[in-house]
């Protein structure tokens, strides 16, 4: 038998919680929208709001960290159905990895078929500075070389395959299209596309750990979205994904720099209305470049 702590996310579980939802509204999302540390501000972007508290909602984990709020937001984006959280949840929390990404299946089962997510991330890439948007192309899931992966455990199929292809899990049309908006507001300068590596957290990266990552590919490093990503894949969900660059990460031993939350969300809220025009407008979009949702 598979140990309880690979259970935590059954479809018996997602399904009560997704029906629970749907019986208490009109909305029926097509996209899922997934708030990163300091960048809740999305979701106020939603009209005709319909809000739960996570505590409120059955079977859902609580936010535990400051930059998130802890609640679900229904609603439409340009006309477009959505479903917001404000507030993600993270491994050094304490939950299991099937808890953190608990709420995707949530979504699958509410009709969602798109998910758009954003992070705060520290910046590995020599060429990045402060409040530089990169577009994820790819991660690297280093809890996932240590058997840290939300799909671990019983396969229920009713969800997806054993083994999920991840190659190609960012859309590339969606990164495409993320690009060209981008261009058309002016973003250029900004706005970058690379390669997101999760690790556990919560203690930021030594320099040691930093440097190494870089050498291994990675362009910028949090602690979120790849597990959620995986399992938005493995249920057959498209996916686009936006780091914000609110540090740098420390790689050299002269300097003084020390990475900090308090930095983080202070980016955060420097580049949030940029970030939310890129989103809003590139939702507006979808359906204009085939893209539909
Ligand atoms: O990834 P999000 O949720 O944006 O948060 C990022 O910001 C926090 C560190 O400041 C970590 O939780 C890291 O993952
Ligand atoms: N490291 C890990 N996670 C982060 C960082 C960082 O530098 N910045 C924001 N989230």
């Amino acid at each position: 038998m598979f140990p309880e702590s690979t259970t935590g996310s059954c479809y018996e579980e997602c399904k009560s919680t997704a029906e629970w939802l749907l019986a208490q509204m009109e909305v029926r999302p097509l996209l899922g929208i997934v708030c990163g540390s300091g960048l809740g501000g999305l979701a106020e972007m939603l009209k005709d709001q319909v809000v739960f508290r996570y505590e409120d909602i059955p079977n859902f984990p609580q936010s535990t960290v400051r930059g998130h709020a802890g609640r679900l937001v229904f609603g439409t984006l340009k006309g477009k159905p959505c479903v917001c959280m404000q507030g993600r949840f993270h491994l050094y929390e304490g939950y299991p990895v099937q808890k953190t990404t608990l709420p995707m299946r949530i979504f699958k089962l509410l009709g969602v078929e798109m998910v758009i997510l954003t992070n705060a991330a520290g910046g590995l890439n020599e060429d990045y500075k402060v409040g530089d948007i990169m577009i994820i192309k790819d991660h690297i899931n280093m809890p996932g070389f240590a058997g840290v992966n939300p799909l671990a455990g019983q396969n229920d199929e009713r969800f997806g395959v054993r083994f999920p292809c991840m190659s190609d899990a960012y859309d590339r049309d969606l990164r495409q299209l993320a690009q060209d908006v981008g261009e058309e507001l002016g973003y250029k300068d900004f706005l970058r596309e690379g390669v997101y590596c999760v690790l556990g957290g919560p203690s930021f990266e030594t320099i040691a750990e930093c440097r190494m990552l870089y050498r291994l590919g990675a362009d910028a490093v949090g602690m979120s979205t790849v597990h959620e990503v995986i399992v938005a894949r493995h249920c057959g969900m498209r996916v686009f994904a936006l780091s914000l660059i609110t540090n740098k990460a420390v790689m050299d031993y002269n300097s003084e720099e020390k990475a900090n939350h308090e930095e983080v969300l202070q980016t955060g809220k420097q580049r949030a209305e940029q970030l939310e025009e890129l989103v809003s407008t590139m939702v507006a979009r979808i359906e204009h470049n085939n893209n539909s949702v």
